[in-house]
């Protein structure tokens, strides 16, 4: 299968024809530039903040001051009685943490929602009495995550526990609201390297202080990263270097777990190319699926690329699947440094400062606005049972989602489902991503809303203008108040939905809204009637 290079525990093999680029990046000094954090790499207009977020290169070293600790506070929580860690966190802040677990098998929660049913199942007595809430925020100040804080501590109070305070364990930057909050309360508080943006920040204490009191080994992931970071200089043998010019040939990138051992890598991948990548009109789509056979992998306009933990190189099922055109197979802690170095590196290809992410905040100031205004008056254009359509011209769910066709069918075109739901109980809906992407060639991302924000949602707002989108919401059952706020968590979630159309809907491109009246039926009528569409 092509060109295999493999250093550091890593290796990287693709048949894709990446040699001029690789040749480029080695020509223009580029990987010796990179480790040593030149900060002029992605010219003059990036300069400013990549001096500030090159941290990421060798910050991981430097973790490694957060093993005693860590094992400490772990240890004085067990004897608590505190054996189960929920982690409150949005886009960098969780989506690592979300890797690392579910590649070690770690039972923790991740709260990375303002869906009312998803925060309350985690608040019930049984499980909150043996729970220690990580709130993870590097600017401090993102909603979500201040909204939970505020629901875990409401709710620790609601069973008794008054004071709450060792419960919490703040990891923050230096001089944020949340350090204040953390020493003012007296809350454990871990610092995070300011250098670092939270994209890339998978092995600073934001990727470890939750795994680790969780229960990982993550003294293992620094050793991985370690061994991988030694071949970042190389002019030959440097993985790295070949994965960035694979990311950055063509408009898409599609990612699977090759079922070797990294579960999950996907999700945070997905965050870094797109909130890295997608600006100025241009970009790398990535679009995570859901398995190696999955519908939409691969196509003329994409990279179809596998990951996997195994060290020899090629997924271990491959034979029965679409052979990919980039298999990356490694440990986590060297993937999660891979990864990141790419697309540095796929940044200079294509000319994009990776560190800025420029189109987040349009979605959040809409939002902010809503939530002081009130929703916009909107009326359905057609109800079918249990699915309110907004922004179609069609009657039924069906003739909606056929418009959605339609308007994929163009050249450069990709649709993105965008779901207000509960990623958890409402987790079926998911099936309708490869249900579209089987029945266009169109590339097809699933986002979870609010978290997709944090990740695609940079991409959808900076990035090629040809998005086709699918914005699902729901009724909420169950509400649930954010102490101190004048919104519920159902009003910052729809508010959050509606900020979202607006900043997409100013961009022009289509948008149907599905609102299910009824989530579970709703669901099940949106997946009837995919299905009947040819
Ligand atoms: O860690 P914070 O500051 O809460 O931010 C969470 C996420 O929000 C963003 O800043 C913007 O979406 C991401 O880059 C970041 O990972």
């Amino acid at each position: 299968m092509g060109k295999m290079e493999a250093a550091g525990g890593l290796a990287v093999t693709t048949g894709v024809d990446v040699n001029a680029d690789v040749d480029r990046l080695r020509a223009e000094g580029v990987p010796a530039r990179l480790a040593a954090k030149d900060a002029t790499l992605w010219g003059p207009d990036a300069a400013e903040e990549a001096a500030i977020r090159l941290g990421w290169v060798d910050t991981f070293v430097t973790s490694k001051e957060l093993l005693a600790p860590l094992a400490k506070l772990r240890a004085e929580l067990n004897e608590q009685g505190i054996d189960h860690i929920a982690l409150a966190g949005m886009g960098g802040s969780s989506l690592a943490p979300e890797v690392i677990s579910r590649t070690l098998d770690l039972g923790i929660s991740i709260l990375d929602t303002t869906d009312p049913g998803q925060i309350v199942a985690e608040l019930g007595e049984a499980s909150l009495r043996r729970t220690a809430v990580v709130v993870s925020s590097k600017s401090g100040s993102t909603v979500e995550t201040d909204s939970q804080r505020r629901a875990f501590e409401a709710a620790f109070k609601g069973v008794g526990i008054e004071d709450s305070t060792k419960r919490f364990v703040f990891v923050t930057d230096p001089g944020s609201a949340l350090e204040a909050l953390a020493k003012e309360q007296g809350s454990h508080l871990f610092l995070a390297d300011a250098n670092v943006g939270g994209r890339y920040s998978a092995l600073t204490a934001f990727g470890l202080v939750p795994t680790a009191l969780a229960g990982a080994d993550v003294a293992e992931l620094i050793e991985q990263a370690e061994a991988f970071a030694a071949t970042i200089e190389n002019d030959g043998d440097n993985p790295a270097v070949v994965l960035g010019a694979v990311i950055a040939a063509k408009p898409t990138i599609t990612i699977a777990d090759d079922g070797t051992g990294v579960v999950g890598l996907g999700d945070w991948a997905e965050q870094l190319i797109a909130e890295s990548l997608g600006k100025d009109g241009k970009g790398t789509l990535p679009v995570v699926l859901e398995e190696p056979a999955a519908a939409g992998a691969r196509g003329s306009d994409r990279v179809y690329a596998t990951v996997g933990g195994s060290s020899t190189g090629l997924p271990a099922s491959g034979s029965q699947l679409a052979m990919p055109d980039v298999v990356v197979n490694g440990p986590l802690g060297a993937q999660f440094l891979a990864w990141e170095l790419a697309t540095a590196y796929a940044g200079y290809l294509i000319g994009i400062d990776p560190f800025n992410q420029p189109n987040v905040t349009e979605s959040k100031e809409n939002t902010n606005r809503i939530l002081a205004d009130g929703l916009p008056e909107e009326r359905p254009h057609a109800v079918d049972g249990a699915v309110e359509i907004y922004g179609s011209h069609a009657d039924t769910v069906a003739g909606a989602l056929g418009e959605v066709l339609t308007n994929a069918d163009r050249e450069d075109a990709y649709i993105a489902v965008l779901a207000y739901l509960d990623r958890i109980d409402d987790a079926s809906v998911a099936a309708l991503r490869a249900e579209l992407a089987d029945r266009t060639g169109a590339p097809v991302t699933w986002g979870w809303g609010p978290r997709f924000l944090h990740s695609t949602g940079q991409f959808h707002k900076g990035g090629r203008q040809t998005g086709v989108f699918v914005q699902i919401t729901g009724e909420v059952g169950e509400d649930l108040v954010i102490p101190g706020r004048d919104y519920t968590f159902a009003g910052l979630q729809a508010a959050q939905a509606a900020g979202d159309r607006q900043a997409l809907e100013s961009r022009e491109r289509p948008l149907v809204r599905f609102h299910l009246t009824n989530r579970k039926h709703g669901i099940n009528q949106l997946l009837h009637a995919v299905r009947e569409l040819s």
